[in-house]
């Protein structure tokens, strides 16, 4: 299989380090640099907990000018996450993202952007093979139960709510439902946020707690009847496999995918 040559812009993070080592790893794979706000000059080895000798590079242009990348993975922030990968796009480096918190504005801009450049990217809101089923069934489920609530989990360290992947279950759910409010056509919230977000009459609810790291439970009611359909990451290596094969399809695409329900058989 042909190299292929990786740059990782968040790689000092939770999910970026564990895709430092999946790198590494991965025989057919080749981590060139990585994008950091910070440690401009060094290598990635100077840095604790880290024995991999590429520089760190604080200017993702320059990054990519100098160690021409196919693929950039970015595990980073919402606003940075963005930033990252129209300038992959215009650098004709094809973005792998991790990173969620883009706005349906977002999205399109960059899907123009990618049709424009008419190289690959894919946007991926969860690597987990088991949270892709999960998507997959509760859309499934939505044909048949129509009334659903979303419950995500996460770790208290998260900047957006509703995560990524309570977002796109939410719209997998509504491509095949007819919008609905639920509950009572005249409940009222006592306090602000007890119904949680709305999207298209689909109500998401964000945990966020200290001991957890990413759980989603999708509930649906019917007459007499509740079905839930529940996913749990308990480490980030859980998200590695989706990783490894975002890489390698984005080098075989020239459109966005959104979402690796789109590439998973
Ligand atoms: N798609 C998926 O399956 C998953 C996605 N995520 C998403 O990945 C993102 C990262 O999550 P974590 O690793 O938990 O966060 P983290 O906070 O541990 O890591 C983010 C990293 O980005 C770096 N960073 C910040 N500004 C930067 C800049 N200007 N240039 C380069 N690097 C910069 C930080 O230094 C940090 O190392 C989040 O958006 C999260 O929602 C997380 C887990 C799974
Ligand atoms: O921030 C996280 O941790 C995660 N973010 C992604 C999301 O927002 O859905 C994926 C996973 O849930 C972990």
């Amino acid at each position: 299989m042909k190299e292929i040559k990786i740059v990782i812009a968040g790689a000092r993070g939770r999910m970026g380090s564990e895709a430092v080592k999946l790198v590494e790893e991965t025989t057919h794979f080749s981590l060139v640099a990585v994008v950091d706000h910070k440690h401009e000059g060094k290598s990635l080895k100077d840095l604790d907990g880290f024995d991999v000798d590429v520089p760190i590079y604080t200017d993702i242009d320059k990054c990519f000018f100098e160690t021409n990348p196919d693929v950039l993975i970015d595990l980073t922030t919402p606003e940075i996450g963005k930033i990252h990968t129209k300038k992959a796009l215009l650098n004709g480096v094809r973005p792998v993202v991790g990173t969620t918190g883009f706005s349906e504005e977002d999205l399109t801009e960059l899907q123009d952007l990618t049709t424009e450049k008419g190289i690959g990217a894919i946007i991926a809101p969860n690597f987990a093979i088991g949270a892709i089923l999960m998507m997959k069934f509760s859309q499934m489920a939505a044909k048949y139960l129509q009334d659903v609530e979303i419950i995500e989990q996460h770790h208290d360290q998260k900047l957006d709510a509703p995560s990524g992947t309570g977002l796109k279950t939410a719209e997998m759910i509504a491509a095949v439902r007819e919008e609905k409010q639920q509950g009572h056509p005249q409940e009222k919230e006592i306090l602000t946020g007890a119904r949680g977000a709305n999207y298209k009459g689909i109500r998401l609810h964000s945990v966020r707690l200290p001991g957890l790291i990413a759980h989603q439970e999708v509930m649906f009611g019917g007459d007499g009847q509740t079905l839930k359909i529940r996913h749990d990451s308990y480490n980030r290596a859980s998200f590695m496999s989706g990783v490894k094969l975002a890489v390698e399809n984005v080098m075989k695409v020239d459109l966005l995918v959104y979402g690796l329900e789109n590439i998973i058989e």
